[in-house]
């Protein structure tokens, strides 16, 4: 059962929600499927519990996660807002591939970024994408964001790095 305060969206069968610590086992095998980047479960479990306000989950029928997207609140000179500010940062979104190209992964980030701003207070939001990642880069581009600098040999195997943001 989904208590409806925690749900943001529903696309078609699958809900938008916020995460829970229930969900962490199935978020980290997601992750595992989707990217190269991967963390320790402590890892996770440090974001559901500091910033579980703007963690989100797909979940499809039968409770099966099928999306999700982790973030954090940080301080720090703005790429986009002026000065010293609250930064939303996007840490990892990732969405199994038999569930693509539904929007799951524009309304996971829009729950993000919602709550990142409202809960957390946060004048922006940033990133970091694989340059290589066109799938990626054109959802962000499609939100709102905008390439700020590269980040050269940003990835354990020597990938340069995109940092995004956009204003909230
Ligand atoms: C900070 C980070 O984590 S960066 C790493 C991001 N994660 C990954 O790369 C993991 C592997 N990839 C994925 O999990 C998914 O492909 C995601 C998360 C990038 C996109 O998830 P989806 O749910 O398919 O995205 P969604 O359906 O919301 O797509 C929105 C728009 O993004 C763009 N887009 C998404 N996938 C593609 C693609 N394969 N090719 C071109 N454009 C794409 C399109 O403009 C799309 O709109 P459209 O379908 O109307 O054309
Ligand atoms: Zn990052």
């Amino acid at each position: 059962m989904v208590a409806a305060s925690d749900v943001y969206a529903r696309i078609g069968d699958v809900v938008i929600r916020r995460a829970r610590e229930s969900d962490l086992p199935q978020v980290i095998q997601v992750n595992r499927k989707c990217l190269p980047e991967n963390y320790p479960e402590w890892f996770f479990e440090d974001h559901l519990r500091n910033w579980g306000k703007a963690f989100y989950v797909a979940e499809a029928p039968r409770g099966k996660i099928v999306g999700y997207v982790m973030t954090r609140v940080e301080y720090g000179v703005g790429f986009v807002a002026r000065g010293f500010v609250k930064r939303g940062h996007i840490i990892s979104l990732a969405v199994l591939p038999e569930y693509r190209r539904r929007g799951i992964a524009t309304k996971l980030m829009e729950a993000a970024m919602d709550s990142l701003k409202r809960e957390y207070g946060a004048q922006e939001v940033y990133l970091e994408v694989r340059v290589s990642n066109t799938p990626a880069i054109k959802l962000y581009e499609k939100l709102g964001f905008r390439k700020i600098h590269v980040i050269p040999r940003y990835y354990f195997d020597g990938e340069d790095a995109y940092l995004m943001a956009r204003l909230l």
